[in-house]
């Protein structure tokens, strides 16, 4: 039986997404009528890391998505997002028993975003996310769609009042700070040149990194991506990759990506966690994951329970080889989506 190589599997708290966890997903399970997209899953998110979501079409990596950023209800589950690097198990108890959406005391907070809408899940939770397919406001400047990414704390500073007509010094600083946050990572993603051009106008991989400016300019504390590199050539990939890694190193975002692009994936992530079919069946680092047989399996169709027992013998037996040396990128493996 493949389900008895669970075993095999990395023992569940020694990794540092179990200790130091920002996102939870707790048995999570999604129903669209009679179809179950997500069946009881579960996995960490942790602080600081890329965590990348990976399987083959149709395994239920957008529902997740969905789930986390408050644009689905699940059917059954709990979705624990933490704020600072002590929030303890009984805050979290105490928040999800007196049927709160978040609580939040001192530096620590915990956000339930199951029980969000998807607005408070941005703004309060700080839970940023991007598009399979990108959702710019094309007609807008570059600049405009990243100061309209930083409409709240500009209302705020309003006091969400005639404020900012009538140029109220707290409005024009926060203005301020808006105008130089945006200018920062226009910088960062190589856009200052085009701050005047509409979005619209901008090269496709252009578009993409425009997508994860705006995110950031909302300061999050987790950035959902949802494939990035769909139709990225192999040097906007790697621009792509530098800018993921600079993005968790200077500004200590944790990043949760969907990705089918198997050559980013295993570059950058910290943690992988794999669906098919709506259900986990892999979950640990890249080498843990590129050699794991039912990854394989998933990935390449391999449909003979049997041929997966050999691979599991062999790799068992240190032989990675007869499973094809183990997942392989796009360019390697002729695409995995
Ligand atoms: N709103 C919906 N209504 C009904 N079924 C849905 C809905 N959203 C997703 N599904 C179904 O749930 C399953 C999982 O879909 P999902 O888009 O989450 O998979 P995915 O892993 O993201 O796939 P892909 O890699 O192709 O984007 C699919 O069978 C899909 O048809």
């Amino acid at each position: 039986m493949i389900g008895d190589n669970k075993t095999a599997a990395p023992a569940a708290l020694q990794h540092s997404w179990d200790q130091d966890a920002v996102l939870s997903v707790e048995h999570l399970t999604m129903r669209f009528g009679g179809l179950l997209a997500v069946n009881d899953l579960s996995f960490n998110v942790g602080r600081g890391d890329i965590t990348a979501l990976i399987g083959p079409n149709g395994a239920g990596k957008t529902t997740v998505f969905n789930c986390v950023t408050g644009f689905y209800k699940p059917t059954e589950g709990r979705i624990v997002m933490r704020h600072g690097d002590k929030v303890s198990d009984k805050l979290i108890e105490d928040a999800t028993d007196s049927g709160e959406q978040f609580r939040v005391e001192g530096s620590s907070g915990v956000f339930l975003l199951e029980r969000m809408q998807d607005f408070q899940i941005s703004h309060r939770a700080k839970v940023a996310r991007t598009f399979q397919n990108i959702r710019l406001f094309a007609g807008m400047t570059v600049l405009e769609n990243l100061l309209v990414a930083q409409h709240n704390p500009l209302m705020l500073a309003s006091n969400y009042t005639l404020g900012g007509l009538i140029g109220l010094p707290g409005y024009r600083h926060a203005r301020e700070k808006s105008i130089e946050k945006s200018v920062y990572w226009m910088e960062q993603v190589g856009l200052i040149d085009r701050a005047d051009d509409p979005a619209g106008d901008l090269p496709y991989g252009a578009q993409r990194r425009l997508e994860i400016a705006r995110a950031m300019c909302t300061g999050p504390h987790l950035l959902c991506l949802d494939e990035p590199a769909a139709g990225l050539n192999p040097r906007e990939s790697s621009e792509l990759n530098t800018l993921l890694q600079f993005i968790r190193k200077e500004h200590g975002t944790s990043i949760l990506l969907i990705e089918h692009d198997m050559g980013v994936v295993m570059e950058i992530s910290d943690h992988i966690v794999v669906l098919d079919y709506g259900e986990k069946i892999s979950d640990g680092d890249a080498a843990f994951v590129r050699n794991d047989p039912r990854v394989i399996a998933a990935y390449l169709g391999v449909e003979d329970e049997e041929e997966v027992e050999a691979a599991l013998e062999d790799d068992a037996n240190g032989d990675a080889a007869s499973t094809g040396a183990g997942l392989k990128s796009n360019d390697e493996a002729g695409g995995a989506k």
